[in-house]
């Protein structure tokens, strides 16, 4: 067993199994503690929210809890291999929401046989939580669940893997097109996948400025075409008028490789068909589609980032969800819209052009890091993130109209 193979399941097996429990956050030692916590005092908040349903948000914990749910249809880049494999990375999840935006979550994993019954489950259970962050369901099945579940559901329902992967991305991807001296609206993208990330990642692209028709996607079969049959509808939106058919076709002179799909996809030779000054995500986790190190033997003129956090320039989604549910909880938003996802994208962009502090070179391991080729986008453990990118996402809930409460006095200050 490789070395990092035995410290990840010692990780997750000891000194509990799993990465999470739940903490009490009122007194519960004596006989008058318990007569407020439970019986008879727990009537008191039952009879205030049977009175007003608002007063749900006084008196339990939903307001800052959100329920992360799987049903294991596509782990990572690992496939679907069911509910319960999906828990470690739920559970993984639920420890990024607390320790990076100090959100309680519950990861549910849900058996189903339709699209219907997964829906029904979560929507009969939401009004449970102040949001609900959906992952790991494959395409096309994910699209119309999260649009049914924002339909049903009064609380902000995200995809994650969509739209945190796409914010993430754009962020990521803007800064590099300027290190690289690249206009967006004139880049040459190939997107490998054409599932959840990969449509939600060119749709952001798109609204960043990028052209469709300068968008050649691949799925398992190829290049998606307008000659091709077996379409979805969301691939179709992608199909190209072309006669390029291969991931070698496509590369040619491409200036950004959009990688969504699964390991080892992207080859030395690949690469070097790219144009000048390209850029890299290579993004499917946990083995991206080009490895860093022959990324960077194969071209030094690359911009090169994964998915991963022990590369630099880790574009993945943990940089958006714990910072857009912060926000969106915080203004009791009921939605999380493309304005809220645009301002994400922004204030995550920003912060990589700033000076970095000494805590988070520490906790990288780095000596320095200065916004460029091998520092695109700010590292997880960047604890500005929570301020920058929940303040700009709350202020867009709030100027767009979706947001029940104001923005606190002095949001995010100290
Ligand atoms: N870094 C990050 O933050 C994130 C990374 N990801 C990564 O993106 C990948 C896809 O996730 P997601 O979109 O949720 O999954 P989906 O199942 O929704 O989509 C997977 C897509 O990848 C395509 N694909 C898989 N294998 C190949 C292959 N050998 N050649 C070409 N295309 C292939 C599939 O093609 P087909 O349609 O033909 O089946 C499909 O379109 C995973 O590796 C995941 O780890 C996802 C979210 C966030
Ligand atoms: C990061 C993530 O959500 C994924 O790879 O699926
Ligand atoms: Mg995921």
């Amino acid at each position: 067993m490789t070395d990092l193979k035995q410290q990840a399941l010692d990780y997750h097996a000891l000194p509990n199994p799993g990465k999470i429990s739940i903490a009490l956050t009122t007194p519960a030692e004596t006989s008058k503690d318990l007569a407020l916590a439970y019986s008879p005092g727990v009537a008191e908040p039952v009879r205030a929210i049977a009175e007003d349903p608002n007063n749900v948000y006084k008196y339990t914990a939903k307001g800052n809890t959100v329920a992360v749910i799987s049903n294991g249809t596509a782990i990572l880049g690992l496939g679907d291999l069911g509910p319960m494999a999906s828990k470690p990375v739920m559970e993984g999840k639920a420890l990024l929401f607390k320790r990076f935006a100090d959100i309680d979550s519950f990861d549910i994993e849900v058996k189903h046989h339709t699209v219907e019954e997964f829906v029904n489950t979560v929507a009969n259970i939401a009004d449970s939580f102040g949001g609900i962050n959906l992952e790991d369901i494959k395409a096309p099945e994910c699209f119309e669940i999260e649009r049914t579940l924002v339909e049903r559901c009064r609380i902000p329902v995200f995809h994650d893997d969509q739209h945190g992967t796409a914010i993430v991305t754009a962020a990521g991807m803007l800064n590099a097109l300027d290190i690289q001296g690249k206009e967006i609206q004139a880049a040459n993208i190939v997107c490998m996948g054409a599932g959840a990330a990969a449509i939600a990642c060119m749709e952001l692209l798109i609204k960043c400025g990028a052209q469709r028709e300068k968008i050649y996607m691949l799925d398992r079969k190829g290049v998606i075409h307008t000659r091709r049959d077996d379409l979805n509808e969301y691939k179709k939106l992608f199909a190209n008028n072309t006669d390029k058919r291969t991931l070698e076709d496509a590369i040619k002179g491409a200036d950004v490789f959009v990688g969504v799909s699964g390991p080892d996809l992207l080859s030395a030779d690949h690469l070097a068909l790219m144009a000048p000054n390209p850029v890299v995500f290579a993004c499917s986790n946990p083995d991206p589609e080009i490895k860093p190190e022959l990324a960077k033997t194969t071209r030094d003129d690359v911009i090169i980032a994964t998915g991963r956090s022990d590369y630099p320039n880790q574009v993945n989604n943990v940089l958006c969800f714990p910072f857009i549910f912060r926000g969106a909880l915080d203004v009791r938003a009921k939605a999380i819209n493309d304005e809220m996802k645009v301002a994400a994208v922004h204030a995550i962009r920003q912060l990589a052009k700033e000076e970095v502090p000494a805590e988070v070179l520490k906790a990288s391991g780095d000596k320095s890091l200065t916004f460029g080729r091998d520092y695109i986008i700010p590292k997880p453990m960047d604890s500005r993130l929570k301020a920058r990118v929940a303040k700009a996402v709350a202020e867009a809930a709030v100027e767009s109209g979706v947001a029940a409460l104001p923005l606190p006095e002095n949001y995010m200050e100290s």
